[in-house]
């Protein structure tokens, strides 16, 4: 595997790109990841990719583009292009994880009992995720009508899992999510909660150090502040210790909303998304809910007035998270039991879905002692 990889470096250097004290390796576990080779100081640039090696928008060819609709997606494009133009011999083909590394961890490659058995924030991820593929899938199928599904699935999920945020003054037609770029070698990079800059300016991409770097230590940038369901939904990993993770209550909060609750908390904008952590302020979105959910009229003049605890709702609310956390304890138990006694599903796939729930376990016995 190497020997390939050094070719793709090679590659990509011919266009342009500029590695600088960090290289490629398999990492166990993570599939391939950068390391340093030397000793690196803060603020060193580690690698520089020139416009010229971008791939976006600008560089979907025309024989593709001109089939698709307009509107189409720019990740549902790229994914056009890596499916039609895949060559099996290509470098980057023989060095991008395979469909079955995917099936073993991405969510929306699993069997459907499985599936049901995510933690409320990566099921609802998952079912946006679904719902836009399936408008690629459509826009794709109907310019190209002999592809195939899984294919096109595959490239999918390559881009989503490999791209970078493409700010470029074509891009603000589309939703930011969807401002992507692929990268040569950059996308080789792992994730961390903090990690390498990467900044991007007129004459391309430029990856700094974050800090100082012994030789030989795995080299991260980070992919934003995400929690482990978003990464395990959208990237297909979780990581062990992740300062940005929370859980999601919305399934015990929900439930327990009147359709008048429901409605008003949606006309705010808190419809769901109920996150908790250690850092939870008391103007997010969990804490409105079940001040909702404690009064028979919420006052919302008063609060956006800057009432903050107006007649003591917030006490109320607050009130209501113990219970909320042992039921979810109940929960977590009934989730692990179903995954032990699930007949579906590959063992690896089972195997991320338990760590999962372990570490909400872990947070929710953390969060129980926590004095809001
Ligand atoms: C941009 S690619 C990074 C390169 C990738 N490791 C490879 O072998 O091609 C993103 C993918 O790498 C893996 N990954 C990234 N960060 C990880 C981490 N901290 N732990 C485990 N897997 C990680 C996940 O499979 C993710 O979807």
């Amino acid at each position: 595997m190497q020997a390939q990889i050094d070719e793709y470096v090679n590659e990509a250097r011919e266009d342009g790109v500029q590695i600088n004290g960090v290289t490629p390796r398999v990492i166990s576990g993570r599939g391939i990841g950068m390391v340093a080779t030397r000793q690196l100081e803060k603020d060193e640039a580690i690698m520089t990719i020139p416009t010229e090696a971008i791939r976006s928008l600008h560089t979907i060819p025309h024989d593709i583009s001109m089939k698709l609709d307009p509107d189409m997606s720019i990740h549902g494009l790229l994914a056009a292009e890596v499916t039609l133009h895949n060559n099996p011999s290509h470098i980057w083909s023989q060095i991008i994880p395979t469909w079955e590394d995917f099936q073993n961890t991405v969510p929306l490659l699993w069997p459907e009992a499985l599936q049901e058995l995510l933690p409320a924030e990566a099921k609802s991820l998952l079912i946006k995720q679904k719902a836009k593929y399936e408008a690629d899938w459509e826009a794709f199928r109907t310019g190209f009508p002999k592809q195939d599904r899984q294919n096109y699935l595959y490239a999918w999920f390559l881009v989503g899992t490999r791209t970078f945020f493409f700010d470029s003054p074509e891009m603000t037609l589309y939703p930011l999510h969807d401002r992507l770029s692929l990268l040569p070698v950059a996308d080789l990079f792992n994730h961390s909660a903090t990690g390498c800059e990467v900044s991007f300016q007129d004459e391309g991409y430029t990856i700094t150090t974050d800090r100082h770097y012994d030789a030989g230590e795995e080299i991260f940038t980070s992919y934003g502040d995400h929690t482990n369901d978003f990464l395990l939904a959208e990237y297909g990993f979780v990581l062990e210790h992740n300062p940005w993770d929370k859980i999601c209550l919305d399934d015990l909060i929900i439930p327990k909303l009147s359709a008048t609750q429901i409605s008003t908390l949606k006309e705010k904008g808190y419809s769901g998304e109920y996150l908790l952590h250690h850092g939870s302020k008391k103007n997010d979105a969990i804490f409105i809910a079940l001040r909702v959910l404690c009064s028979d009229i919420f006052n919302w003049q008063k609060f956006e007035d800057g009432d903050e605890d107006m007649g003591s709702s917030l006490a109320e609310g607050i009130a209501l998270l113990p219970e909320l956390l042992n039921e979810y304890r109940d929960r977590i138990a009934e989730a692990k039991t179903k995954i032990r006694k699930l007949s579906d599903g590959k063992e690896a796939q089972k195997s991320l879905l338990w760590k999962r729930w372990e570490q909400i376990e872990t947070i929710v016995e953390g969060l129980v002692e926590t004095q809001w």
